[in-house]
């Protein structure tokens, strides 16, 4: 990674009730980078993102944006930190309209005079554009993944954390999910995107790290890792 980090999970352990989840997880994401974590099912991806986003609190170590520890704060105080987190049972409002959902998310955000507004969301997501008026319940899963990535940047976050994305949608819809996310990315958007299939990351981040059984098995760069024929058979079973 040649930047500096915005986001760096220092050595965190998290633990649900008894049982010990994470096991000293470091990630460095850098300023303006896409961080792919990469893990089979149960290794411990969206418990790293709840982390983050202050949803399973660490016991140990540190969540550090741009030079302060978060760890252990309320999950709002994170969001309006600057973590906007996208989980990965898409969220909308169902019973308000489209626009009402993203202006929502504008409420909650940092402050108001951010980069993202109404118009610009709907220049960079035009399919929503096309149903600002519609109930948000009544639209696809593959749409309303869209409209919780909208809601999310319209609270103006400095890293996105995205889980799974992709997770039980049609090919082609996983496809423009990933364009948006190059999309987001050539815009400057930092993101840390938790997914299973390193293929679909592969020209949308730089960086990866492989997360199993709780703990980081790789990290560096994710050419490195397509490379790396160990690592990819062995926990991410390519
Ligand atoms: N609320 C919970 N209580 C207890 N254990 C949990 C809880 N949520 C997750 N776990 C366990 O923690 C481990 C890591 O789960 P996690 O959801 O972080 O994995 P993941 O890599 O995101 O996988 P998936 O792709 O299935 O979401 C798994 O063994 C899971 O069973």
């Amino acid at each position: 990674m040649s930047s500096d980090p915005i986001l760096s999970v220092e050595r965190i352990d998290v633990f649900y009730g008894a049982s010990k989840i994470l096991f000293g997880v470091d990630i460095a994401v850098g300023h303006g980078r896409t961080l792919a974590l990469l893990g089979r099912n149960g290794a411990g991806k969206s418990t790293t993102l709840k982390a983050i986003a202050g949803l399973a609190p660490p016991k140990q170590g540190r969540v550090v944006l741009r030079g302060q520890d978060m760890a252990g704060s309320k999950p709002y105080v994170i969001a309006r930190a600057g973590i906007g987190y996208v989980p990965e049972d898409r969220q909308v409002f169902p019973e308000h309209s489209v626009e009402d959902n993203l202006l929502i998310g504008a409420k909650r955000g940092r402050d108001s005079e951010g980069f993202w507004t109404l118009g610009q969301m709907y220049e960079v997501f035009p399919i929503l554009a096309g149903m600002r008026d519609r109930r948000a319940g009544a639209l696809s899963g593959g749409e309303q993944q869209m409209l919780t990535i909208a809601r999310t940047l319209m609270g103006n976050p400095e890293v996105l954390l995205l889980d799974e994305p992709s997770e039980g949608l049609a090919p082609i819809i996983v496809q423009a999910i990933g364009d948006l996310i190059r999309k987001l990315r050539s815009m400057g958007v930092t993101i840390l995107l938790a997914e299973q299939n390193m293929h679909f990351c592969l020209g949308i981040s730089e960086d990866a790290v492989v997360i199993d059984k709780g703990s980081v098995v790789f990290s560096g760069a994710i050419q490195e890792l397509r490379e790396n024929h160990e690592v990819t058979r062995r926990y991410l079973a390519i």
